[in-house]
């Protein structure tokens, strides 16, 4: 044994049993693929003669099965546990249990590991219940909540570790909470191109987000820079360390801004042990429901940019997303319970189902179905009838033929012609009457349809999904939120920050979310920003009005602020100011209004990079709609594509003239993409070349 108290000593305990796991489960992997590649010979060879009703072939295969799973969960382990070699653990509490004498000392690592399976634990997974200790206590009395009820007791004291490549970097006894050098030195680190994982260094109140279990709802309000995504993923790591049995990564959906954005957080959970998860767009998810609607839909990103470049067009998106427009479409639909039928008696061979019955079964019998899925309940009643009567089943072409006299007694079944009738009822603009591969919806019709799709065929309810994460929930509008509401009824956590709204009026979902969910909401707000350093934080709060923040007392580079005459000039500027040589910065980027400036930016910054000699091939990205990663070097993008990601530097440039609501809002998001050094650059004039793709 050795003495668990000594860090260091410990360190090389633990190493020791790791190697020796490691080699132990790779000589169990060895010997259950000698017992597969058996079954598998055994098969081949004797699979002729095994028995005719085929049980031995049955039980081969189980054997099989079980063998092969076995296989596969030791491969996890072991990855886990070489993961482990790095940095086997990252802090220790000393608890002395209610009424011991004698303290027991806990590791806290990213994965629970013990010299056998099944053993006692040398080092804790942070997710299990004792290491709540850890992130929720300084020195003194405390408690846990285990699984047979709260343990009670007093912390001796607590350590924090850094080791790396199995080497302890530093080690010390932390008095206070985990809010210390080693925090000010994660964060004084460069960014990557990948969230980084905290575990080592979560805060009591991220903490108390992460493992919450008991609200069906939560809704964080978290200022840019407060680990809400940090906090989001982590949560899901701890839900499904909690809930094995019952929630698999399959179970988990994040809805998620942008392909590029996926890609950034998609390392965290393999990182902390646990499957991917999978991610959507709302967007693409409706786009793809309105395929037989219409052919094409407008992006969100084109909405943004109309508004940035055309601000005085007429455009209804606020209106069309509005609680009063929902209203009216939903008054537009009881109205069309009436005026879309026109009723008539439907003959087949000499049977009948008369004007009359149809209305019956139609507002009576099946009223509770959707209206546009009812009348097929109307015409299977009549079929059945028909079946019954005969002693015998129709043929399938009978039936649809049948169908399609009952389908004639709506007007219409056409989504985008019902909803272009309500457009000009309501005093708006029809829509285009062209054949479905014409058509293409704008982004502001886009949820309306959607929802009148919903509430005209009904809304299947996506049972798989347990946990629904929703970030960026600022981006979400009223009636977004009812139709994921009716595709979901389960746990959700959703977050984000209304400074960074994508419109001209900040949103505040704290306002309508009760109305939609109920009283089942937790609500919390999060002020403390992580990650900009306080002159960057002080400068872009002044930018949104925002004065209740709390800054970590992380220092930088004053924000510099300069004004150019055009593009050309500013991008001149930053090459004297990136930084991204050798032991400097790992990322920087240029960050635009609109897409055409980013366009012309990303042009002229390449060429004077080229005449520098920096390999823009490898470290040069220029981030567009279309980009999925999220490369290390330089970034040029606009600020609506940069959101949720961050950078060492970061250079705003915006013209000067557009000092529009949706401009600042864009100024604020770009400038808190900054984790040590900000430049301002204002532009008079836009003008120059484009990037070739
Ligand atoms: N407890 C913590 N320990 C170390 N780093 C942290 C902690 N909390 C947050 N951070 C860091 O702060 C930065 C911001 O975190 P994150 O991106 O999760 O915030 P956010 O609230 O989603 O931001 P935004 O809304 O501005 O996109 C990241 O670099 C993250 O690693």
């Amino acid at each position: 044994m050795t003495d668990n108290k000594d860090g260091i000593q410990y360190l090389a305990y633990v190493l020791d049993k790791l190697h020796q796991r490691i080699a132990e489960i790779s000589q169990s992997i060895a010997e259950g693929q000698k017992e597969i590649d058996g079954m598998h010979e055994y098969y081949w060879e004797n699979y002729t003669e095994m028995d005719q009703y085929g049980y031995e072939n049955f039980d081969n295969q189980q054997a099989l099965f079980h063998q092969i799973s076995a296989n596969e969960q030791q491969l996890h382990l072991k990855s886990r546990f070489r993961k482990m070699l790095d940095s086997p653990f990252f802090g220790r509490v000393d608890f002395i249990f209610e009424g011991e004498d004698e303290p027991e000392s806990f590791y806290v690592g990213i994965g629970n590991f013990a010299e056998k399976a099944g053993g006692v634990p040398l080092v804790y997974d942070w997710r299990a219940p004792v290491c709540g200790l850890f992130y929720d206590y300084d020195k003194g009395p405390a408690f846990y909540e285990a699984p047979l009820g709260r343990i009670q007791g007093e912390i001796l004291s607590k350590w924090q570790y850094k080791i790396r490549r199995g080497k302890m970097v530093y080690q010390f006894e932390s008095d206070i909470k985990v809010d210390d050098e080693i925090l000010m030195a994660e964060l004084g680190s460069n960014g990557s191109v990948a969230l980084k994982n905290i575990v080592s260094t979560i805060q009591k109140e991220q903490n108390a987000i992460i493992r919450n279990t008991k609200d069906r709802i939560m809704v964080i309000q978290g200022a840019a820079g407060s680990g809400k995504t940090s906090i989001a993923l982590h949560r899901i790591a701890y839900l499904l360390y909690h809930d094995r049995q019952n929630l698999k990564s399959s179970n988990i959906l994040v809805l998620s801004p942008n392909g590029v954005f996926s890609d950034y957080i998609s390392h965290i959970l393999p990182e902390l042990g646990e499957e991917n998860i999978k991610e959507m767009s709302f967007d693409l998810f409706a786009y793809r429901q309105l395929q037989d609607t219409a052919a094409d839909c407008e992006d969100r990103y084109d909405q943004i940019e109309r508004s940035l470049n055309h601000p005085k067009a007429v455009t209804f998106y606020q209106e069309k997303q509005s609680e009063g427009f929902l209203n009216q479409l939903e008054r537009f639909i009881t109205e069309l319970e009436d005026e879309l039928m026109d009723f008539r008696d439907i003959r087949y061979k000499g049977y009948t189902k008369t004007e009359a019955e149809i209305i019956d079964l139609f507002y009576f019998k099946f009223m509770d179905i959707p209206l546009l899925a009812r009348m097929d309940a109307v015409c299977d009643y009549f079929i059945d009838e028909v079946e019954t009567l005969r002693d015998r089943d129709l043929p399938d072409e009978e039936r649809e033929l049948i169908r399609e006299d009952f389908y004639s007694l709506y007007e219409t079944r056409d989504l985008y012609v019902l909803y272009s009738r309500f457009l000009e009822s309501s005093g708006y603009p029809a829509l285009t009457r062209v054949p479905l591969e014409k058509r293409k919806l704008l982004y502001e019709d886009v949820y309306p349809v959607l929802y009148l799709k919903y509430r005209l065929w009904g809304q299947q309810e996506n049972s798989t999904i347990k946990h629904l994460v929703v970030d960026e929930m600022q981006d979400y509008s009223r009636m977004q939120y009812l139709i994921l509401k009716n595709m979901f009824s389960c746990r959700m956590t959703i977050l984000g920050d209304k400074a960074q709204t994508m419109e001209e009026k900040q949103q505040d979902v704290f306002t309508f979310l009760p109305g939609i969910f109920g009283r089942d909401i937790r609500r919390i707000q999060m002020n403390k920003s992580y990650r900009n350093t306080v002159e960057i934080a002080a400068y872009a709060n002044k930018l949104a009005g925002i004065s209740d923040m709390e800054l970590l007392q992380r220092h930088g580079k004053p924000v510099q602020e300069q004004q150019f005459e055009d593009i050309q000039a500013a991008v001149k500027e930053i090459l004297d100011y990136i930084k991204l040589g050798e032991d400097e910065f790992e990322t920087a980027a240029v960050i635009f209004r609109t897409e055409k400036e980013a366009d012309l930016g990303a042009a002229l910054l390449k060429e004077m990079l080229e005449e520098t000699g920096f390999d823009t091939k490898n470290r040069f990205n220029y981030l567009h709609r279309n980009s999925s990663r999220f490369k290390k070097g330089i970034t040029v993008t606009t600020f609506y594509l940069a959101k949720g990601l961050e950078f060492d530097q970061v250079f705003v440039i915006f013209p000067e003239k557009d000092q529009s609501a949706l401009a600042k809002q864009g100024r604020y998001i770009a400038a808190t993409r900054a984790l040590h050094e900000l430049y301002m650059y204002s532009v008079l004039t836009v003008s120059g070349k484009h990037f070739d793709f």
